[in-house]
């Protein structure tokens, strides 16, 4: 089984063992399927994101995994033990929640301390490892504060500390970051990573923000009404998307309809394009191919490249580091954005309203997404 994952483009080794296992996992609340047949496998020390938009069913998963929850079907295994039946307490999980859960009457060490004194403990190993957990996470010195007497950054670093204080196999973290802003959460993304890393620990990490998903995890599982419409490495779902759901989910995508002409050609109303893709397609097929904004090429001449046609620059929005560029061709609404940057030529990329320009669309950056739910790329 291939190993080596890049997180960052860091090349990271995981370990050989299986995680967490989910074999059809389903769980129904009245007339919503939550989830819907979920079937996954997570790696010894892997950071693994289950991303997907409110109510797709990332929550419920990860109660089941806990073991708040229990799946109506299916089977979740950690560490190779079926876990059906067994207590929240009783599995080598922790969970840290996006609210913190702290108690309020505490002090951070006794927070910290609570798992741990609930098994019996000795004083001294308790004491030892507040000790570790505390510097693990910088809060060495606001061991005697209050929930109250802390920021909100403060807080999710006790509650990753009373979680990590236990050493469980997975770590489960729903949505940690998410009541923090912006800048805390950047910092805190890059304290996360460096913890996981240097602690081994499998992290499942739920999350409805894309960046988050693509800067911090090893493998991201999109989800989508309580299915996985993909797994694999950051790069993998964004650049070769296979889903419309996974295309726009993750980042911009511009979807273009196409029929299959031949294995790698097809008719899009756009003129005809070659595909550069591995699954061939069948004459008569009807998909919808995807290219992100920033991998469209335009030109003021024609180029001598497959797939140009000409369109018309219909509005300009201009973000500082980029500019964005709304085509119109024959019908067709395109999104363009390329980059405000001095290493480019100057003048390369200014073009103006109205102006007709050559657009390039390279084989490679084409992807072909079939409609959800037509077998387009499942779990496991
Ligand atoms: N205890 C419950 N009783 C009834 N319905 C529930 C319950 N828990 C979840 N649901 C429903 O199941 C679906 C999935 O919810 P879930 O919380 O897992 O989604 P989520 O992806 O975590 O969303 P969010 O990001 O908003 O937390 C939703 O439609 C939700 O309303």
């Amino acid at each position: 089984m291939e190993q080596t994952l890049f997180r960052g483009r860091r090349e990271r080794k995981l370990g050989e063992g299986i995680a967490v296992r989910l074999e059809g996992v389903r769980k129904r609340y009245g007339d919503t399927e939550a989830v819907a047949g979920v079937s996954l496998e997570v790696r010894d020390g892997e950071f693994f994101s289950l991303l997907g938009p409110s109510g797709c069913g990332k929550t419920t998963l990860l109660r089941m995994i806990a073991g708040f929850d229990e799946p109506d079907e299916g089977r979740i295994l950690i560490a190779g033990q079926d876990m059906r039946g067994v207590p929240p307490y009783r599995r080598p999980v922790n969970t840290v929640f996006q609210n913190y859960a702290l108690f309020p009457h505490m002090s951070v060490e006794q927070n910290i301390a609570f798992g741990l004194r609930m098994r019996r403990m000795p004083k001294e190993e308790i004491a030892r490892r507040v000790a570790w957990a505390l510097e693990l996470v910088n809060m060495q010195g606001l061991e005697k504060r209050r929930p109250n007497q802390l920021s909100g950054g403060q807080k999710q670093r006790v509650a990753l500390a009373r979680a990590l204080v236990n050493e469980p196999e997975v770590l489960l973290l729903d949505e940690p970051l998410s009541a923090l802003d912006l800048k805390l959460r950047q910092e805190l993304r890059v304290e996360l990573m460096n913890l996981q890393e240097r602690l081994g620990i499998t992290f499942i990490f739920v999350t409805h923000d894309q960046e988050e998903a693509l800067v911090m995890s090893d493998r991201i599982a999109v989800m989508n009404r309580g299915q996985v419409e993909q797994v694999g490495a950051a790069e993998d779902v964004y650049e070769l998307p296979r889903t419309p759901f996974v295309a726009r989910f993750l980042g911009d995508s511009n979807l273009i309809p196409a029929t299959a002409l031949e294995p790698r050609r097809v008719r899009t109303p756009l003129g005809e394009f070659v595909l550069d893709e591995e699954d061939a397609l069948t004459p008569g097929q009807e998909v919808l191919l995807s290219i992100r904004p920033e991998k469209i090429r335009l030109f003021r001449e024609k180029p001598n490249l497959p797939n140009v046609f000409q369109a018309r620059v219909d509005d300009i929005i201009y973000t500082g580091a980029e500019n964005h560029y709304l085509l119109e061709a024959d019908g067709v609404r395109l999104t363009v954005n390329t980059l405000n940057q001095d290493i480019l030529e100057p003048g390369h990329d200014e073009f103006s309203y109205d102006e007709v320009v050559w657009v390039a669309m390279t084989p490679e950056k084409l992807v072909v997404v079939s409609e959800a739910g037509s077998g387009g790329g499942n779990g496991a």
